[in-house]
């Protein structure tokens, strides 16, 4: 698993990692990392056609037919540059110029290196070049040296797949928070060492009410930290710890999934391309991504490692209580925790309740009063 944590971040610092499947490798960098000598390098370490790996998601945005796989190769021609990739991997509106050529579900190590990618946060469309999974020469010595990472396909895709469920208790301390003086911050570690979530500990454990008020917070910097008005989180956030802290105490767990769990530069491509007209689920495929990609794996196992087993949860996210329920904590009841609907946030709080059946009926009836 060492191996293919280091991949990962090989791939966000924009470095090629080899990734070998039985007898065949490729050599893969994400496209969002490219730049043209990057590409032409690529291109020069195999004679075969540099390949693009996308979701599915992605290729049926460029009309291109996936079948039932989940990702495929594209081949996106001799001549093209790392903007018609970008271009192929993340435009919208129409597919770009035309659609690429050759299309067939992606090898094993080309879905592990996108299943990287996604891990790292980063736009999922990687290049690739195939290469031999023991190659001699230059390539050979640059691998045997470390200079370039090699990682079976196989690790890189269950360490992908399996990441966010171990998170470690690592340090806390008293912060006393407006509205609720009584807390503690604890912050937890995924092993890996790429993510950290923080559980907020409001009020005396002793004390508390059972079942015990809960909120499970995504993290989203634009909203929590500077009040954007894009969203309703900002507000969320300060009413949940003030709701906890009134109703006797509680936990607000900050679970960093930022933007869904497609990372803040991937939320900020999305934001680009609802301004030109889709609404927030649209965008988030027009990149690749489902509908959400978060998982709850940490939050239960944050709330276990703090004794929770009976809650009422403050959302309006409906899968929230079904992740928590499966993953075996008991949610007795749900509190509503509704933002000031503005005239920035009505698209995205209605595309919420519209397309992923989040219980927002009543802020929506109010009318927008700010902005
Ligand atoms: N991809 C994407 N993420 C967004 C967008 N707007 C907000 N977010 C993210 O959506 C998440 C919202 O988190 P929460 O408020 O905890 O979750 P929720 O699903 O709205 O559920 P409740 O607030 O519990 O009802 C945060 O991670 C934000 O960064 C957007 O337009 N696109
Ligand atoms: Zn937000």
């Amino acid at each position: 698993m060492h191996g293919t944590d280091r991949a990962l971040f090989d791939l966000r610092r924009g470095q090629p990692v080899h990734i070998r499947n039985g007898r065949s490798a490729v050599i893969a960098l994400p496209v969002e990392a490219l730049d043209d000598p990057a590409l032409a390098g690529l291109r020069r370490l195999s004679d075969e056609h540099l390949q693009l790996t996308l979701t599915a998601h992605r290729a049926s945005v460029l009309g291109v037919d996936a079948g039932s796989a989940d990702c495929v190769a594209v081949d996106p021609g001799p001549a093209a540059d790392c903007r018609r990739l970008l271009a192929l991997a993340a435009a919208a509106g129409n597919p770009p110029e035309d659609v690429p050529g050759p299309c067939r579900p992606a090898n094993t190590a080309q879905r592990a290196a996108l299943a990287l990618a996604r891990a790292g946060r980063l736009l999922p469309a990687v290049a690739t070049v195939s290469v031999a999974a023991r190659p001699q020469g230059t390539l050979g010595r640059l691998i045997e040296q470390s200079t370039m990472l090699s990682v079976p396909a196989h690790s890189a895709l269950e360490a992908a797949s399996d990441r966010g469920v171990r998170p470690v208790r690592v340090s806390d301390a008293r912060v006393p928070l407006e509205g609720a003086e009584a807390s503690r911050f604890v912050l937890y570690r995924e092993t890996d060492g790429l993510l950290e979530h923080v559980a907020v500990v409001i009020g005396e454990p002793e004390e508390w009410p059972d079942p015990l008020p809960v909120r499970l917070h995504s993290a989203c910097l634009t909203g929590d930290l500077f009040g954007s008005l894009r969203c309703d989180c900002g507000e969320q956030l300060r009413s949940g710890v003030a709701a906890i802290s009134r109703a006797g105490g509680g936990i607000l767990l900050y679970l960093a999934q930022e933007g869904r769990g497609i990372g803040l530069a991937n939320k900020l491509r999305a934001y680009g391309l609802q301004d030109d007209g889709l609404d927030t689920v649209d965008a988030d495929r027009m990149l690749g991504f489902g509908e959400d990609e978060r998982r709850y794996d940490a939050a239960v196992a944050m709330l276990e490692d703090l004794g929770v087993r009976r809650i009422r949860l403050l959302t309006n996210n409906p899968e929230k209580i079904s992740a928590l329920q499966q993953g075996g904590i008991e949610v007795v009841g749900r509190d509503a925790l509704h933002g000031q609907l503005t005239v920035h946030n009505r698209r995205y709080l209605t595309a919420k309740a519209e397309r992923s059946g989040h219980w927002l009926a009543e802020v929506l009836r109010t009318e927008a009063m700010h902005g």
